[in-house]
């Protein structure tokens, strides 16, 4: 008998800078309290803006936060899986993170993930925030869930550490241009497939900071089939996935198990 499906749901949404991000969460909450789903996916630093980088340390609450804390009640009230998008928390040493954060349907918070490849070209991050160094994924009620945001979908071999992990689906909040739609649709199947995991992938859209987002929400199976996608405007991408799935795909196609690890590296050439 195979498990129930599992209801997805991405807010697309945007940032406008006339909005302020107290409005913002009071906004997104209310729209959260409509939601029937499973499991909701926000986009990365939706509060404060991606590209609102002066907003930052004013805006950076710990996980114990009022913003956090506000959607973790949410969670609980409609008995769904939230992934929170990220926020920029200010961890006990000072320093401030772009954390995504995984809440359970009892409002618990089952996962964090600290963004890793802070994104240097077009904004701040690189000089405001201090990377992650943890990767791993956690198990749930609805399956292997790991975490994992924006510029990171350039970098492979995070999305392989999950895998080995056990992930079965990865969430990735994002704030990813326009500019670049075409490398985000590529990336996010690339890692879908060569995985052979689901992959919820929720981006901001609309304009702020003079920059145009994406939206373009995808959701993707294991077989790396878009089973959703957003358009360019801020709304809500929806799609059931099969909680089976990456196991039907694994034991049908069994690419993983082929993995030759340990070759050797080249002696000459360049490094
Ligand atoms: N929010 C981000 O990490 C932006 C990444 C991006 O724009 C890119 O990789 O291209």
């Amino acid at each position: 008998m195979s498990a129930d499906p599992v209801r997805v749901v991405c807010l697309q949404l945007a940032c406008p800078d006339e909005e302020s991000a107290a409005d913002r969460v009071r906004r997104v909450l209310a729209e959260l309290r409509r939601v029937e789903a499973d499991l909701v996916v926000l986009p990365e630093l939706w509060a404060t803006g991606f590209f609102h980088v002066a907003d930052y340390d004013a805006q950076a609450e710990p996980l114990t936060g009022p913003t956090l804390t506000a959607l973790r009640e949410v969670a609980r009230e409609r008995g769904f899986h939230l992934v929170a998008g990220s926020l920029v928390e200010r961890a006990d040493d000072g320093a401030l993170h772009n954390t995504a954060v995984l809440v359970g349907p009892g409002g618990d918070i089952l996962h964090t993930y600290r963004k890793i490849h802070l994104f240097g070209h077009d904004g701040a991050e690189t000089r405001l925030l201090t990377p992650g160094t943890d990767v791993r994924a956690v198990s749930t009620e609805l399956g292997r869930i790991g975490l994992a945001t924006c510029y990171d979908l350039r970098f492979p071999e995070l999305f392989r550490q999950l895998a080995d992990d056990g992930a079965e689906l990865v969430a990735v909040v994002s704030a990813w241009p326009a500019a670049r739609v075409e490398h985000w649709r590529v990336l996010a199947r690339a890692r879908a497939i060569e995985n052979q995991t689901q992959l919820v992938a929720c981006n901001l859209a609309g304009r702020h900071a003079g920059r145009e987002l994406a939206g373009t929400s995808l959701v993707i199976d294991a077989w790396g089939t878009v089973l959703a996608e957003g358009d360019a405007a801020p709304g809500t991408v929806v799609a059931t996935l099969d909680r089976d799935g990456p196991a039907t795909v694994r034991a049908a196609f069994p690419v993983l198990t082929d993995r030759r690890l340990g070759f050797a590296a080249p002696t000459v050439g360049v490094r």
